[in-house]
This record gives structure tokens, C-alpha cells and sequence, in this order.
């Protein structure tokens, strides 16, 4: 039986009154950026995992602690974004930037750890995770993103990182491709040359064809 009841358990389940969609891929390609897009469009519902008022702590923990509290963390993270999402799914539809294969990516690689250990470990919370209708995996070549990283304004620790330290970029994407690959919800969407608009056009057309 599932460890998660009593007060662990999600309370109110999932009413689905809109596509749940998610935005996946590596700081700076333009999630944030297509979700405002999106919200506006599907008069949705949006969020950001980690949920904003964790992000100041996201720093201090990736400063101070091991792994394993920092999956915690980010771990913590994700299950309240999911709470976030309910919320939201109760008067329609709902866009969040980022969500659980982020945990899983940004982990593994940041930890050089293998995705199947997170992944094992990530599983018994899974239940209280409502899945999304599709999952946008957002690529885009490293031309690209030199140019949109240029333009990011909240560059962070993080983005440093992803640039400078030797493997992390690679490992990122390697990591996405596998959460992608893993993920019944995936699509995978190229962003190089696209603008938003475009982006936008192409997610609603498979939000249109998910309805059909
Ligand atoms: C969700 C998540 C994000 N992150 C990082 C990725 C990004 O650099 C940052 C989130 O910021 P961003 O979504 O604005 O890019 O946090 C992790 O390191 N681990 C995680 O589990």
C-alpha cells in the first residue's frame, strides 16, 4: 500500500476542467517567456517549479547542503507545485514552467548521479503528482542558446554553472532527452529560429488535436 494517506494524501483530486500542460527543457531557452504566452492565450492558470517563494532559498541550498537534502528540497518543491496545480485545475486550464522532470534533470546531472536513482527514489511520491496532458520538451542548439542566455535577465548561479562547469550543459540535455523518452505525456518541440508566437501556435495545435 502507498505510504501517502491520512494528511499526505493530495485532499481534493485533480478535476480536470482544462489541459494541464507543462514546459520542460534547460534554463534559458525560453519557458518563462512561452508561458505567459500560453497563459494568455488558454486564459490559464500558471505556476513556476519551484513554486517562486522557494527560489530564494534555492541558492542557499545548493550552497550549503549534500545531495540528498537538496533533492528534499527540490523534492518539496515539485509536491507543492502540484498543490498549486490543483488549485488552478478547478477553474480551468493550467501552464506550469518546469515541473517533476526538472527535479529529475537538474538533479542527476547537477549530483553526476544516475537518473534511475532519483527516479527510484522520486517514485513513492509520484502518486500525489497530478500528470499533465502533454509535456513540452523545449531544445534548441547551443547557438541558440548563447543568444537567449545573452538576453536572460535573472541570470543566476545556476546559468553560470550550466555554461562553465565542464559536462553540466551536456549532461542537462542528455538528462532531458531521457525524461522525455521516459514520458508518455512528451512532445518534443526544436525552438531554434521560432519565436514565441510561433511556439505558441504549435502547442495549441497540439492542444487542439488532444481535444479531437
Ligand atoms: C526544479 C529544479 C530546478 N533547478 C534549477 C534549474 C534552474 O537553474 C533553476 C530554476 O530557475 P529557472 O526555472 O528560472 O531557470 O533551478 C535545480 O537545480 N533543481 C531542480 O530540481
Amino acid at each position: 500500500m502507498s505510504p501517502l494517506y491520512g494528511a499526505y494524501t493530495p485532499g481534493v483530486p485533480a478535476r480536470g476542467n482544462g489541459p494541464f500542460i507543462v514546459l520542460e527543457g534547460i534554463s534559458g531557452i525560453g519557458k518563462s517567456t512561452l508561458a505567459r504566452l500560453l497563459a494568455e492565450r488558454l486564459n490559464a492558470g500558471t505556476l513556476h517549479t519551484v513554486p517562486d517563494f522557494y527560489m530564494p532559498w534555492a541558492p542557499v541550498m545548493n550552497a550549503n547542503t549534500r545531495a540528498l537534502p537538496q533533492l528534499a528540497f527540490y523534492l518539496s518543491g515539485v509536491l507543492h507545485a502540484s498543490d498549486v496545480v490543483r488549485s488552478h485545475l478547478e477553474r480551468g486550464a493550467v501552464v506550469s514552467d518546469r515541473y517533476v522532470s526538472s527535479v529529475l534533470a537538474y538533479h542527476s546531472a547537477v549530483h553526476e548521479l544516475e537518473m534511475a536513482q532519483v527516479a527510484e527514489l522520486l517514485a513513492p511520491f509520484r502518486p500525489y503528482l497530478p500528470a499533465p496532458d502533454l509535456t513540452f520538451y523545449l531544445r534548441c542548439t547551443n547557438r541558440t542558446l548563447r543568444t537567449r542566455m545573452a538576453g536572460k535577465k535573472d541570470y543566476n548561479q545556476d546559468d553560470h554553472d550550466m555554461i562553465t562547469v565542464p559536462g553540466r550543459l551536456e549532461r542537462l540535455r542528455s538528462n532531458f532527452d531521457k525524461a522525455a523518452a521516459d514520458d508518455t505525456t512528451a512532445v518534443i518541440i526544436d525552438t531554434d529560429d521560432r519565436t514565441p508566437g510561433e511556439l505558441a501556435d504549435t502547442i495549441t495545435d497540439h492542444l487542439t488535436e488532444l481535444s479531437t
